[in-house]
């Protein structure tokens, strides 16, 4: 029973699966089982991150040709800590929100991952690889999307930059043709795949981004801001795909976006890094219990001609038939407010909203001061 209870969960590679399982089983039985639970642990995690840290040196220049002329022979530099120490794993399948205000990290975290950029410090695992070391083998596993560079060739028709990306990833001509087929449908590229980039507009133009990473099928996704400056149908499109490929594919999916309807409609988990530092690491439920205590309560009752005054709630409007209360949870439970709004009025209908998700991020972003 627990054994079996140990082994299920996560998606297991399967070139790996008969060693990982028979460590987990040996493991189980050892003595020493809880050292080693967590060494096993961290070996099913697909991408392990530990003590990253990344410092630009950036020249400071002053205006003025006489300060251009001195920096020709003295340069100073401003040290910026991108990253600071960064921590965390990633299961196979999970989709995490890697989340943050302007200049917080994200996008370094994403070249160190995608082996674009090479940390000062620290250790970068992921799928046995390290990426900015590995970079061959490694670049098969992942694609990328960078929501505002793109990886498509711009003068020529869609195919043509497909095609290329084929010979590049080196993927069989078999296995191209299905998973291009595949991509089209679900992406409706038919119509513009024959369209060269720059005809394309911004939404069309990052269908065949993301169509673009995937072509080599890889097991991992990184998307930085994938739906940046799309519009709300194109959003929807671009979410729904991301949904189809973790949940069809178990592609595991990395995301940074500033829409937090990306994060609440993709992400199960989220990554919250501000100044270089990692700050949150959790669910968004959690999220939601530790910062998103507000309520609203709009009641509907029988004309009632007194301003109402319920204890642990603020009045924020108020008619003879309807008040809109906002209740902190943290203070006075929705039930309790609700029985001492039916004591004064006589209840027709009683709506609660939680917190829109955003509200709770500027929340967390003044609390962390960032
Ligand atoms: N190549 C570079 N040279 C110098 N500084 C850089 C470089 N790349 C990033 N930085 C700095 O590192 C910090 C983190 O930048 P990064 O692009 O990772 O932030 P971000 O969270 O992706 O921001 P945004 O949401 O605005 O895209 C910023 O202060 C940025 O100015």
């Amino acid at each position: 029973m627990a054994v079996s209870a140990f082994c299920c969960g996560d998606f297991i590679p399967s070139s790996k699966f008969n060693l990982d399982s028979v460590c987990r089983v040996v493991v189980y039985f050892s003595p020493c089982h809880s050292q080693y639970t967590n060494k096993i642990w961290r070996y099913r995690k697909l991408i392990t991150l530990e003590g990253i840290s990344k410092t630009f040196l950036v020249a400071k220049r002053q205006p003025g040709i006489r300060h251009a002329v001195k920096s020709l022979f003295h340069r100073e530099y401003t040290a910026v800590d991108a990253l600071q120490d960064i921590s965390f794993s990633i299961a196979p399948g999970e989709i995490v929100g890697y989340i943050g205000p302007n200049g917080a990290g994200k996008s370094t975290t994403i070249k160190v991952m995608s082996g674009i950029l090479v940390p000062d410090r620290g250790a970068c695992v992921i799928d046995g690889f390290t990426p900015w070391k590995d970079r061959v083998p490694f670049v098969k596993n992942i694609g990328v999307v960078f929501g505002q560079r793109s990886q498509l060739w711009w003068d020529v028709p869609v195919l043509d930059s497909f095609e290329l990306l084929r010979d590049i990833y080196d993927v069989p001509e078999a296995q191209y043709k299905e998973t291009l087929t595949l991509l089209v449908e679900a992406l409706d590229l038919g119509a513009i795949i024959h369209t060269p980039v720059r005809q394309l507009s911004l939404g069309q133009r990052m269908r065949c981004e993301i169509a673009a990473s995937l072509l080599h099928s890889p097991r991992i996704l990184f998307l930085d801001e994938p739906t940046i400056g799309l519009d709300a149908v194109s959003k929807i499109a671009v979410r729904q795909f991301i949904k189809k490929i973790n949940k069809e594919k178990g592609v595991t999916v990395i995301l940074t976006t500033h829409d937090m309807n990306d994060i609440e409609a993709l992400a199960s988990r989220i990554l919250l890094i501000g100044k270089g530092k990692l700050l949150y690491d959790g669910s968004v439920q959690g999220l939601r219990s530790r910062f998103g205590t507000k309520r609203t309560i709009t009641a509907d009752y029988h004309e009632n001609g007194k301003p109402l005054h319920i204890p642990g709630a603020e009045l924020l409007s108020w008619t003879p038939e309807r008040a809109i209360l906002g209740v902190d949870t943290e203070q006075v439970m929705i039930s309790e407010a609700i029985t001492r709004l039916s004591a004064q009025v006589e209840l027709l209908d009683v709506a609660v909203e939680t917190q829109p998700i955003e509200d709770i991020i500027v929340q967390m972003y003044k609390e962390y001061r960032l």
